[in-house]
């Protein structure tokens, strides 16, 4: 029997969780903010800066959304930054990316306060995670989402085999080094890894995070593995797709995160988690 990660129930836990730690803060004079700067009309994009803005102002935050044209300089976004790492009501600070040619992304990733970096993709912070550095920095959303509903659903990854596909700075790399730091034995697999089916069969706990959608079937997973699914690809049909083909892999899995309604919302909700954090931390030495 195959358990369904409900991550939009996750989700929910966690934003009643917030809400009720915003409405604490903002008695001791701290309303968590969030600014998300987007550079360009891409409309999935927009929509999707439209959906955290509206989750942070219903879980009571202080939410600012700057949009700026496609034409935006390296300059024009910097002073941007800047005017955000100095505003006392603003917390976390969101690049949308991608971001046009013109812009260099890892220069705008450095230019945020790692204070207020509520991505967690500054180099101080993913620093802080390799090294496993005590004390309190945010940590990227996704990957950190994904161990919240492991924890949730009681998977323990200590001891375990993992299997991460995908080596990005925003999913695979922080997703490794959080397992490894839950004592995982974790092995990073990407486009150019020999035998890639075979080693996601031997995963007990499996995070693909390709864009390929349907990289990875039933055939590809150990009975009863853990499957996390952070693919948000489009189908022929314009239909939400994951990089995991789900209806084979239920078969064979023991939990696996479904796509929409897994990772997706979880980002969301962590984002927001993140958010509260960074004011706690910047605002009351916490
Ligand atoms: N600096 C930066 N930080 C980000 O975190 C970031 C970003 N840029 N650029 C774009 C991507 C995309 N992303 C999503 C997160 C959740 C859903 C989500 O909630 N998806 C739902 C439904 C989606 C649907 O139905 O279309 C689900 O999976 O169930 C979508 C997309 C964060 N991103």
């Amino acid at each position: 029997m195959t358990t369904i990660i409900d991550g939009k129930a996750v989700a929910k836990k966690v934003n009643a969780a917030i809400q009720i730690a915003v409405a604490q803060l903002v008695e001791q004079g701290v309303q968590p903010g969030i600014a998300v700067i987007i550079v360009g009309e891409d409309p999935a994009s927009k929509i999707y800066v439209r959906n955290k803005n509206r989750k942070a102002e219903k879980l009571g935050m202080h939410s600012v959304v700057r949009q700026l044209p496609a034409t935006t300089t390296q300059a024009e976004l910097l002073a941007i930054i800047a005017e955000y790492n100095a505003d006392k009501s603003i917390h976390g600070i969101l690049v949308q990316s991608p971001l046009p040619e013109q812009i260099n992304e890892p220069l705008i990733t450095m230019a945020i306060d790692p204070k207020k970096d509520v991505d967690g993709f500054h180099p101080t912070n993913v620093g802080k995670l390799i090294t496993n550095f005590p004390g309190k920095y945010p940590v990227a959303n996704t990957p950190r989402g994904i161990m919240t509903m492991l924890h949730e659903y009681g998977i323990n990854p200590a001891g375990k085999t993992a299997v991460v596909i995908g080596r990005s700075t925003i999913v695979g790399k922080p997703m490794a080094a959080l397992l490894t730091n839950a004592n995982a034995t974790v092995t990073v697999a990407h486009s150019r890894t020999k035998h890639l089916k075979a080693l996601a069969k031997t995963a007990d706990i499996l995070v693909v995070a390709t864009g390929i959608p349907h990289l990875i079937d039933g055939n590809d997973i150990k009975l009863g593995a853990t499957v996390i699914d952070v693919g948000m690809d489009r189908d022929e049909n314009g239909k939400l797709v994951g990089d995991v083909d789900f209806d084979s892999a239920q078969e064979v899995a023991g939990f696996i995160t479904p796509v929409p309604g897994g990772v997706g919302p979880m980002t969301i909700a962590t984002l927001m988690q993140t958010t509260v954090e960074l004011a706690k931390w910047s605002d009351l030495g916490e």
